[in-house]
């Protein structure tokens, strides 16, 4: 398990490119036949992916003694979303199959959590995040139908995309997590612009749909002091809730964001005007 510490503003803005990508990204989400796991400090969020091939693979059986709990799920929600082929998770012996772009929210205190994929040439690539939860809300398999999409922005600003909302209170109840889908329509490249902070909540953006030669030029920092971070296909970032979080690539992509705090409210963001950024 990676941990990453929670990181003041004034000690983030002094870092230099590799000091700040080992503080906010991800850069391997996917391993074959693993699970991989990085927790934070900041709302004590846990972020990974699950990519079977062969073999099956269970979530989080060796952290029990590094979270101080007796299983993964003891204390902890968690949502999936699939990225890859056709996959199914088993939850406590029930199986739910999984395909392209469906999305699994498991309650707190499921205990045996089994991912495989169902053809190991085109493998299911099941992206997680996991926040601790107070109480057990219903296990639900969520697909692109339920996501509510909500298509905005214009080509003229380059920022013209679909957010899918998978895990919000309007779909599902979850204690903390909010989870969705944010796709870029060809020939458009801004994600988030005009940009926002939301003191309450933390927030997570992984991007995939990205060929070897595209990057992401993600956005960060407070509204006057930003700084940004390369970011190549299926990797994360990690915003704490003083930070921007947006992004222009150099091809079209698509991204997973996931939050935790205070507040599920997604229209609750404090938008930062683009003559205020600095
Ligand atoms: O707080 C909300 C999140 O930053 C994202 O949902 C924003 C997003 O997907 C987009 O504008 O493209
Ligand atoms: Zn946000």
């Amino acid at each position: 398990m990676d941990v990453r510490q929670s990181i003041h503003s004034e000690h983030a803005k002094q870092l230099d490119t590799t000091q700040l990508r080992r503080e906010f990204l991800i850069e391997k989400i996917f391993e074959a036949d693993q699970y991989t796991m990085v927790y934070s400090h900041i709302d004590r969020i846990i972020v990974g992916g699950v990519m079977p091939l062969a073999q099956t693979v269970t979530i989080g059986t060796e952290v029990g003694k590094q979270l101080g709990v007796s299983y993964f799920l003891e204390r902890r929600e968690l949502g999936v979303i699939n990225i890859g082929g056709a996959g199914t998770i088993t939850v406590d012996g029930q199986c739910y199959e999984i395909g392209t772009e469906e999305a699994l929210y498991v309650g707190k205190g499921a205990r045996d959590i089994v991912f495989a994929s169902v053809s190991a040439d085109k493998p299911a690539r099941f992206y997680y995040n996991c926040a601790p939860a107070h109480t057990t809300y219903p296990t639900k398999k969520i697909t692109p139908a339920d996501a509510s999409p909500q298509t905005l922005g214009d080509p003229a600003t380059s920022n013209r995309r679909t957010i899918n909302k998978y895990m919000v209170p309007d779909v599902l109840q979850t204690c903390q997590l909010s989870m969705g889908l944010t796709r870029l329509e060809e020939g458009n490249l801004w994600n988030t612009m005009p940009c926002h902070t939301h003191e309450r909540r933390m927030e997570v953006y992984f991007y995939f749909d990205m060929d070897e030669d595209t990057c992401v030029f993600h956005m960060m920092g407070q509204p006057q002091e930003t700084r940004h971070i390369v970011v190549r296909n299926e990797q994360a970032v990690i915003s704490p809730s003083w930070s921007i979080h947006s992004g222009v690539g150099t091809r079209r992509y698509t991204f997973i964001w996931g939050m935790v705090g205070e507040n599920q409210v997604f229209d609750d963001m404090d938008h930062v005007a683009a003559q205020d950024l600095r």
